[in-house]
């Protein structure tokens, strides 16, 4: 299921401030690839700019080609609404549905296309709280509202919800920036567990986290603030921790900027 992203020459606009410019990089299936950099280089905005998410916000605009292996993300028959069912988001805030039952919150992306029997829904949920790691926490209270749960157990939830609809890659933005230190570490061993099957892509302030989850870290910088934020280096995470090719991803990860 998990596909390869090939990105070139990306550029994104806020009407018309460029955020981030010439983005050109391969992101490899069946890993997790880490995307640190400075605050306001443009991180979340390029993560945004892989699901189709970035164009929502008014005026926001996008050059360049993003290709999902052989299909062309923004090509003109393209539906933004099946670009981002296949390429799923977790965001900094766990934001389940703050109404529904904890089934409901991983169910709602099935039910919106309505094929799925009551007992192919059960199987589906069941499997997909048993690959975020809370089946064995919620299974006596799935009718209870997903605004129940702790932080972590939430973030879980928003996996399982965004793992049930099938995706072939799943990006989180800062997904443990809200969590405590025990709820981070079930989340990075979740991350490591779903490499298997997905192609993982995580916005990280973190940098022991990227170094600890991330086969592959790309580092972006920008020139000064109001100038867009650029890709400096993208190698091996081991490769960029210890001997970076760039001085500005060294000074970045021996915490002499940022
Ligand atoms: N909704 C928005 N409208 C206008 N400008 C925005 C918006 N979101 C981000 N920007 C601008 O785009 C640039 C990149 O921001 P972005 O949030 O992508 O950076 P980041 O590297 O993810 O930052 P951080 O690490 O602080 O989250 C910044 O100059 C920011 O002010």
């Amino acid at each position: 299921m998990a596909k390869q992203i090939e990105v070139s020459d990306l550029d994104a606009y806020y009407g018309s401030h460029k955020a981030i410019e010439g983005i050109t990089m391969t992101i490899e299936p069946r890993s997790v690839t880490a995307f640190i950099g400075p605050s306001g280089c443009g991180k979340s905005t390029f993560l945004r700019t892989l699901n189709r998410m970035h164009e929502v916000i008014p005026g926001a605009r996008v050059e360049g080609k993003v290709r999902l292996e052989d299909q062309d993300l923004y090509g003109a028959s393209v539906d933004p609404v099946s670009v981002r069912r296949t390429i799923g988001m977790v965001f900094q805030r766990p934001n389940p549905f703050p109404t529904m039952s904890i089934f409901d919150n991983v169910a709602a992306g099935l039910k919106l296309n309505g094929r799925f029997s009551k007992s192919q829904l059960d199987g589906i949920v069941e499997n997909s709280l048993k690959g975020a790691n809370l089946w064995n926490e919620v299974k006596n209270r799935l009718n209870k509202p997903g605004a129940g749960l702790s932080g972590g157990q939430q973030q879980r939830l928003c996996i399982a919800r965004a793992i049930a609809v099938q995706p072939q890659v799943l990006l989180m933005d800062e997904p443990c920036s809200a969590l405590d230190p025990i709820s981070t570490l079930a989340i990075e061993d979740l991350i490591s567990e779903l490499k298997q099957e997905f192609t993982i892509v995580i916005v990280t302030h973190n940098m022991q986290q990227a170094a600890r989850v991330s086969d592959r870290t790309a580092f972006f910088n920008l020139a000064a603030q109001g100038q867009p934020g650029k890709l400096v280096e993208m190698d091996e995470t081991s490769r960029i921790f210890t001997n970076p090719t760039q001085k500005a991803t060294e000074d970045y990860i021996t915490g002499r900027f940022g």
